[in-house]
């Protein structure tokens, strides 16, 4: 088989519910639904002996060393699962912005593994393919087949897919680093508290975008709270997209620093990212539609 290429979008939290803390493992029990923008790093897999790594990129340096990164991690826990896996050479073009509450790299691992699951003549429901997904990372399963969809447990509870109007979106990352298990520590749940705030709402598939707006504007992002403290400048990029014109709701996704809001429409969204890349031109700023 010859080249193999895939897109690896950047993940949205329309919401995120934090439930409590998971005895045993410590980890967050989530309530989230999750949508996926136009915007992308692109994942290419060139069939052959020996598994390998090149990243390229606008934001290449920071997602950090070759050999640490989700891409390789993937596919070593895949082929932990299948015996005489084919890989090969991986080209990986980075531009999302990493530690970033985007999942980037989790959306690149969950790409390694589309490829891989492709060559391998896989389903992607397949059982191995699953576990190398949780194994490498809470967000990997619900990058696997990027559709909106209910996320449930610490992640690897997935929900079918939500056939969602496509959002008008402007997205937004004040260009400071923030990792992720900090801001879930700065939630400060001791392990087993259960947290008792309003229920999510229920999304069906199907909803139009007013219909979809109504029922997540009342939902929460539970983890913007303690990220603000992280890094206290995404206040000033949620004030910044809320003062935009056609803004309808602005929310930080996953645990920051990336924020993101949603406009009336196309043209809306385009005019306010350009002025607030007029504003803060050193900020990552892209209009997209979220789905
Ligand atoms: C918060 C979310 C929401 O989608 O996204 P990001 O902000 O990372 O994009 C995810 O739950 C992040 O998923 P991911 O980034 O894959 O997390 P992992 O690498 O598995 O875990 C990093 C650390 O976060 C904490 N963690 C993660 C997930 C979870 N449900 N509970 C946790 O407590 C743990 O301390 C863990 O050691
Ligand atoms: N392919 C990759 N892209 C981005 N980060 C990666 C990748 N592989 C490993 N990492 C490491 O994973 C960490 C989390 O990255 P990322 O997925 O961008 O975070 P987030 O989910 O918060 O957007 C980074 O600090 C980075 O060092």
């Amino acid at each position: 088989m010859s080249l193999l290429t895939t897109r690896a979008p950047a993940k949205i939290n329309l919401t995120l519910h934090v439930l409590g803390r998971r005895p045993g493992d410590g980890y967050h029990a989530l309530e989230s639904l999750v949508a996926f923008a136009e915007v992308a790093d692109m994942l290419e897999l060139v069939p052959g002996p020996d598994l390998a790594l090149e990243v390229s990129g606008p934001t290449a340096g920071p997602a950090g060393p070759l050999d640490d990164n989700l891409v390789l991690r993937a596919a070593r826990h895949l082929a932990a699962g299948v015996d005489g896996m084919r890989h090969g050479a991986f080209r990986l073009h980075k531009q999302l912005p990493v530690a970033a509450g985007i999942g980037g790299g989790s959306s690149d691992a969950a790409a390694a593994l589309r490829l891989l699951a492709e060559l391998n003549r896989l389903p992607l429901g397949h059982p191995a393919v699953i576990a190398a997904a949780r194994a490498t990372g809470a967000d990997v399963p619900v990058c696997l087949d990027p559709r909106a969809r209910m996320m449930r447990g610490a992640g690897e509870e997935i929900g079918p897919v939500l056939d969602l109007a496509s959002l008008p979106a402007v997205l937004v990352n004040p260009g400071v680093p923030v990792a992720t298990a900090p801001v879930f520590k700065a939630l400060g749940l001791a392990v087993g508290q259960r947290l008792d705030g309003a229920a999510h709402p229920v999304i069906g598939s199907g909803l139009d975008a007013t219909s979809l707006l109504g029922a997540i504007a009342p939902a929460r992002n539970d983890l913007e709270a303690p990220a603000l403290t992280v890094a206290p400048v995404i206040g000033e990029a949620l004030a910044l997209l809320r003062a935009q014109g056609g803004c309808r709701l602005a929310r930080m996704s996953g645990s920051g620093a990336t924020v993101f809001a949603i406009f009336a429409d196309d043209g809306a969204a385009e005019a306010a990212a350009g002025a607030i890349r007029a504003l803060q031109p050193n900020w990552w700023v892209e209009s997209t539609r979220l789905a």
